[in-house]
């Protein structure tokens, strides 16, 4: 049974546990539940700490994990990504009073709060820059204020949190994050890996693209196409009306509007999107 780490808390929780219910796996009740055994599937969740979950995946005591890229990279554990999933986006970066520390090269002998000292340590030692690393838990932001630190490293989604904290961004993010799923270093991947690997694919492709289906006459049909080329290429079916065809493509949904506009300007009607419900490409 393949053993997977899911996070129990935090902004990934709830998305993780979204896209695994819409790949067809069973999940936990409630919150408080630890573990949640799926055998029509063969997979047992473990919910953990968001942070301890490369821990546990590069150890090999757990198969497969969720976590953030960041929190992956701060654990400094023997896990690798295998599939990107598109939520938990977010930018790692260093912030200071306006004024104070505006470039990575004035980091030197500065005190940096942050609840990632792994990430700080990595990107100060490629910089080959030595300042002190100030481990806390959380609300980093408040550390200048209080006199603890010059510099905070820490997560930035919206960036309000640091304009309340009267802090400014500088330097270039050290890194950017999203939600990974990720395996032991230098596993080789199994059936059952390949399979679950497979089915969140598919919730990321339903989630991007949706189906598009018109009908264009034939002499439009090759500009039509081009508009909509699919993943391999457009299905073309003849219509039972002289001169026209019936085509369907994937589209991405972030551009569906824009390629129905085109579409009726180069002739196509009742032109259709639906959305995917599920997928294997
Ligand atoms: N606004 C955000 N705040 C914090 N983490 C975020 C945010 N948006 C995305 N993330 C990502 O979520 C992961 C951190 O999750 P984690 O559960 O440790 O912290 P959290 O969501 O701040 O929860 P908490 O602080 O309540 O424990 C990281 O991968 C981080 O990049
Ligand atoms: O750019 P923003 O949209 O403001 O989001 C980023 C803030 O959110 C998180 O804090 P959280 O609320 O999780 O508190 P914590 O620091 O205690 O983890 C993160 O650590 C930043 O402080
Ligand atoms: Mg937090």
């Amino acid at each position: 049974m393949l053993r997977i780490a899911i996070p129990n808390k935090g902004s990934l929780s709830a998305p993780a546990i979204e896209m695994l219910r819409e790949a067809g796996y069973r999940q936990r009740r409630t919150e408080k539940d630890l573990t949640c055994t799926d055998e029509a599937n063969s997979v047992q969740f473990f919910y953990l700490r968001p942070r301890d979950i490369a821990t546990y995946v590069g150890s090999g005591d757990l198969d497969l994990g969720i976590t953030g890229r960041d929190l992956l990279i701060d654990s400094g554990a023997p896990a690798e990504e295998i599939l990107e999933l598109g939520f938990g986006g977010s930018v790692f970066r260093y912030a200071a009073r306006p004024g104070t520390v505006t470039e990575l090269a004035e980091l030197a002998d500065r005190r940096i709060a942050t609840s990632y000292p792994g990430v700080v340590h990595r990107q100060l030692a490629e910089a080959g820059v030595s300042a002190h690393v100030i481990r806390l838990d959380g609300a980093v932001e408040n550390a200048v204020a209080l006199g603890v630190a010059d510099v905070v490293a820490d997560v930035v989604s919206t960036g309000a949190t640091l304009r309340q904290a009267g802090l400014e961004p500088f330097g270039a993010p050290l890194l950017r994050s999203e939600a990974v799923l990720v395996r032991r270093s230098g596993m080789t991947g199994n059936g059952a890996v390949a399979q679950l690997t497979r089915r969140l694919s598919g919730v990321l492709v339903a989630r991007r693209y949706v189906m598009l289906a018109y009908d264009v006459r034939v002499e439009h049909l090759d500009r039509a196409s081009e508009l909509t080329p699919g993943i391999e290429a457009p299905t073309v079916s003849p219509l039972h009306r002289e001169g026209w065809v019936a085509v369907q493509a994937m589209i991405a949904r972030d551009d569906a509007q824009r390629v129905m506009d085109e579409l009726y300007e180069v002739g196509a009607r009742a032109i259709l999107a639906t959305d995917i419900s599920a997928c294997r490409l």
